[in-house]
């Protein structure tokens, strides 16, 4: 578990972390979020020792990290995936970390395996590719096989087929009761990995809950309705908070009804429907309103 409280971090006048509380439990994905320059990379930084925080704290299974008896084998972290010594082969650089933390020879050949290393492990990390890096990074992470694992930005690189093993390590992890906490811009990636999500904004805390429930929340699903009684479709649609937009000939998207209110009102009605179904919001969608709004506020305050 990370359990993080009222962490704030100042450069100077700014305010890059601001009061952030939140706990990421194992056992499920937890996406971290936000927009550019929102915290996240200076959040996780100080989760793992790498940046003092000016208040609050951050600890790892109750301890800050640099108490951590153990830290390779208690937290895997994937920071800065090119802090490799770019003359040390990838087998080389991870025997060396191997023997800082007492892990064995054999796990080393493993971890390559597991990242798919395996024809460039005596390869020389400089003349990696940025998604090879990222899997060295990852094998890194995991050598030690620890409880927690930290990843920024871990598909950064990776081409589709190296995207798809990181999805399914992630949530294998994490499936195995690890705590996997993960940041990402990339929305679709984090719907299809991420069980719940931590969304900053200016270096404060937006939203703390499962996916499911935060796309729900930003209330964006519209519902298709193919007609071919549009002006009596209008008619019976009309109200303060309905939307309907024509999105082709006989075709709507309308907001603010869901499919069940708009198939009673057409039945109450009498109204033809050749079609009806709900179009679901995705978490881009979500992020998009969530974060604009915490913007407006911001600009407006
Ligand atoms: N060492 C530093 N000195 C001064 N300002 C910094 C420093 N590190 C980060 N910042 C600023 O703090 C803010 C938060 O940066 P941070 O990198 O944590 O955001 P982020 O959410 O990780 O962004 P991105 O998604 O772009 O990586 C930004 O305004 C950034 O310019």
């Amino acid at each position: 578990m990370i359990d993080v409280k009222d962490l704030t971090k100042r450069y100077g006048a700014l305010t890059a972390v601001d009061g952030l509380s939140f706990r990421v439990r194992p056992g499920v994905v937890t996406g971290f979020l936000g927009p550019n320059g929102a915290g996240k990379s200076t959040t996780l930084r100080m989760i793992v020792g790498l940046d003092r925080p000016t208040a609050g704290t951050a600890t790892i299974d109750g301890r800050p990290y640099a108490r951590l008896a153990a830290p390779l084998r208690q937290v895997g972290t994937l920071l800065d995936a090119t802090a490799v010594h770019p003359g040390r082969t990838a087998h080389h650089h991870l025997s060396a970390l191997a023997a800082t933390a007492g892990v064995g020879r054999s796990r080393v050949d493993e971890v390559i395996g597991l990242a798919g290393l395996d024809s460039s492990a005596h390869r020389r990390a400089g003349g990696f590719s940025l998604g090879m890096g990222q899997r060295l990074g990852i094998a890194a992470a995991l050598l030690a096989d620890p409880p927690v694992l930290i990843l920024d930005e871990p598909v950064n690189g990776l081409d589709p087929d190296g995207i798809r093993w990181i999805r399914d390590l992630m949530r294998g992890l994490a499936a195995e009761g690890r705590t996997v906490f993960v940041s990402s811009h990339l929305m679709s990636e984090m719907a299809l990995t991420a069980g719940h999500l931590i969304v900053v904004g200016h270096g404060r805390l937006l939203a703390d809950e499962p996916l499911a429930d935060f796309i729900t929340r930003a209330e964006l699903d519209t519902v298709l309705v193919r007609t071919s009684e549009p002006d009596r479709l209008h008619r019976m649609l009309a109200g303060p908070e309905v939307t309907v937009t024509a999105v082709d000939r006989g075709v709507f998207e309308v907001a603010g009804l869901d499919a069940q209110q708009i198939g009673d009102r057409a039945a109450a009605a009498g109204v033809t429907l050749h079609e009806l179904s709900t179009r679901r919001a995705s978490l881009e969608d979500a992020f998009m309103r969530l974060t604009r709004d915490a913007h407006d506020h911001r600009e407006n305050a």
